[in-house]
């Protein structure tokens, strides 16, 4: 493909741009006809000046002219074909590369490496580069074909079309030279700048309350400028060459009529070949002039295919998952050592533990202890650094992740609800029967709760679940998490924000998911939460301090 330089395994992007090969042979194809078509202009030229207007013949004018209109309509309608072709590649390909895409992506962002919904963008700019620039592309191959042609007519033509491609085509050259960095940069410094006033925004109450957004909006605009100043510096320098090529254009054009009319003086070319000359070596520098019109949209796309290729293959999973059982919850670590995504100490050390199914854990210790870490560890969402975690004794990292997670049930620290409804937030925004969505919000003690609301279950819920108070948002996030009562369920500070009613919905699920065989895992800083727990697990600086019965801890 133009854009790759690749030796590695083909991804899921050179896999699609092979799919896309049948439209990109057929806009070839078409290519084909539309530049043969091209040749009728002069040749109409040609018949008219040397024979109608020598002849005086009106009927062959006639009938030249009605030829000439249906083959330019022919022409328009190739023209028209090869687009839908290209894009209805387009679509294939984007159809082909959207979800391992946005699966990447995810992974970029929980390991740190993102540009998160850059690749889109991305994504979107080589599509539209394969669907539209690269048209003139398709006819740069048949330049040279023009070139004999004119040569054909006169060999004066045919040079004269040869010097001049040589010399359009050392100006594109040129204009890559000058505009390829700024463009890049340029590029670079946008997306530095769109994440940096995402994150920004996100905090959007935080700024104004405090006052904070001057500062905040001159780091911005720092990047903004740097975005700015190296696009006009690549419009600078490709204005510079495109002013150049004009101007050489229009002096190959007075070249061509003035050596052609010197020619026909001297009677060695009639003056119908002067004015089709002129034509084909117009015709031939088109397709150089087209491609460097569209370089800057090439370098665009040929940055962002590098930028996808690099993300799609530092997230390659690699493996094929092997269907697992149904896990019963049967929780083991040995000597599993976590590091957080971009850190480089680990934040839990040595972890080893075996947890029966359907046994309760409340993991202890002091703020930063590393509880989030492990139970981060435990879901899967940091991957082990040393050693390993298992679910039914298969290490986290054999299962498919997407299978894993309709076993797991996880409410983080910081819970994140979804623009949507109540009820598919609850179904994690897949199929869902009602009875589950019911079932679950009662089990979290938060179904009267939905019945209030204004529509109920099909109550849409905002950005975040903005429209809920934090005590509401935690206890959907509870039905989120116990959605279907999976095998496995893992809750960080679960109580952190619940009033009586909620904690004592909470020590009520806890009893329901035991009894049901569930295997729940939970840090807390309450001890009222601890009645629930059969075990208690005690985190101290990164290692697991103690492990043990419930009774036999509270009594050390
Ligand atoms: N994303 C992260 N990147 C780097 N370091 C992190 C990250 N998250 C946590 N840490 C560090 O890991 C250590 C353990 O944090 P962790 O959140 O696991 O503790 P915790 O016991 O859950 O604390 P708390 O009770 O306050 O929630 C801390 O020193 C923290 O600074």
């Amino acid at each position: 493909m133009i854009f790759s330089r690749r030796v590695d395994k083909p991804t899921i992007l050179d896999q699609a741009v092979v799919a896309m090969r049948p439209a990109l042979i057929a806009a070839m194809v078409f290519s084909f006809f539309i530049n043969i078509l091209a040749l009728v202009s002069p040749l109409y030229m040609l018949q008219v000046y040397d024979r109608v207007l020598s002849s005086r013949n009106v009927s062959t004018l006639v009938v030249l002219t009605l030829i000439c209109i249906f083959l330019f309509l022919i022409y328009g309608a190739l023209e028209a074909l090869r687009t839908q072709v290209l894009v209805r590649g387009g679509l294939k390909f984007d159809a082909m590369a959207r979800d391992p895409i946005f699966k990447s992506v995810l992974d970029s962002t929980l390991n740190k490496r993102g540009s998160g919904a850059q690749a889109f963008r991305d994504m979107d700019s080589v599509r539209e580069f394969m669907t539209g620039g690269l048209i003139a592309f398709c006819d740069a191959p048949w330049t040279p074909v023009f070139i004999i042609v004119s040569w054909m007519l006169h060999p004066f033509f045919g040079v004269l079309a040869l010097i001049a491609s040589i010399i359009t085509f050392g100006l594109a050259i040129m204009n890559d030279r000058a505009t390829n960095k700024p463009v890049q940069l340029a590029t670079m410094a946008s997306i530095a700048a769109q994440q940096d006033a995402g994150a920004t925004l996100r905090q959007a109450e935080v700024l104004k309350a405090m006052g904070m957004w001057g500062g905040l909006q001159a780091r911005w605009r720092v990047r903004r400028d740097e975005q700015v100043a190296w696009q006009a510096a690549s419009s600078d320098a490709g204005g510079a060459v495109m002013s150049g090529i004009k101007v050489f254009r229009q002096i190959v054009q007075t070249l061509i009529l003035g050596g052609g009319a010197y020619l026909a003086i001297k009677g060695e070319i009639s003056p119908g070949s002067m004015i089709a000359g002129s034509i084909l070596v117009g015709r031939a520098l088109a397709p150089i002039e087209g491609a460097i019109g569209q370089w800057k949209g090439f370098i665009g796309a040929r940055g962002s295919w590098d930028r996808l290729q690099a993300m799609l293959r530092a997230e390659a999973d690699g493996a094929d998952h092997m269907d697992l059982p149904e896990p019963r919850g049967i929780l083991s670590a040995e000597a599993a050592s976590i590091i957080p995504p971009g850190a480089k100490a680990p934040t839990m050390r040595q972890a080893s533990f075996r947890i029966d199914a359907g046994a309760a854990v409340a993991i202890v210790g002091p703020s930063s202890a590393g509880k989030s870490s492990l139970l981060r560890g435990i879901v899967g969402v940091w991957p082990c650094a040393a050693g390993v975690i298992r679910l039914d004794g298969y290490d986290l990292r054999q299962w498919d992740p997407e299978k894993l997670g309709r076993h797991i049930g996880y409410l983080p620290q910081d819970i994140e609800l979804f623009s949507g409804t109540v009820a598919q937030n609850i179904a994690r925004f897949g199929e869902f029967e009602a009875n589950d969505v019911i079932e679950a919000a009662k089990m979290a003690g938060v179904h009267e709760m939905i019945q209030a609301l204004p529509d109920g279950y099909d109550t849409a819920i905002g950005e975040g679940g903005a429209s809920l108070s934090g005590g509401h948002r935690q206890r959907l996030a509870l039905a989120r998490a116990l959605f279907r009562q999976p095998a496995l369920i893992v809750l960080d500070e679960p109580n952190a924000s619940l009033d009586q009613v909620g904690e004592a919905a909470l020590t009520q699920a806890m009893a329901k998911l035991k009894a049901a065989g569930r295997t729940v895992v939970f840090a807390t800083h309450k001890v009222n939460i601890l009645s629930q727990a059969d075990y208690i697990m005690v985190i101290n600086q990164g290692v697991i301090s103690d492990f043990g019965e419930r009774e036999v801890m509270l009594a050390k």
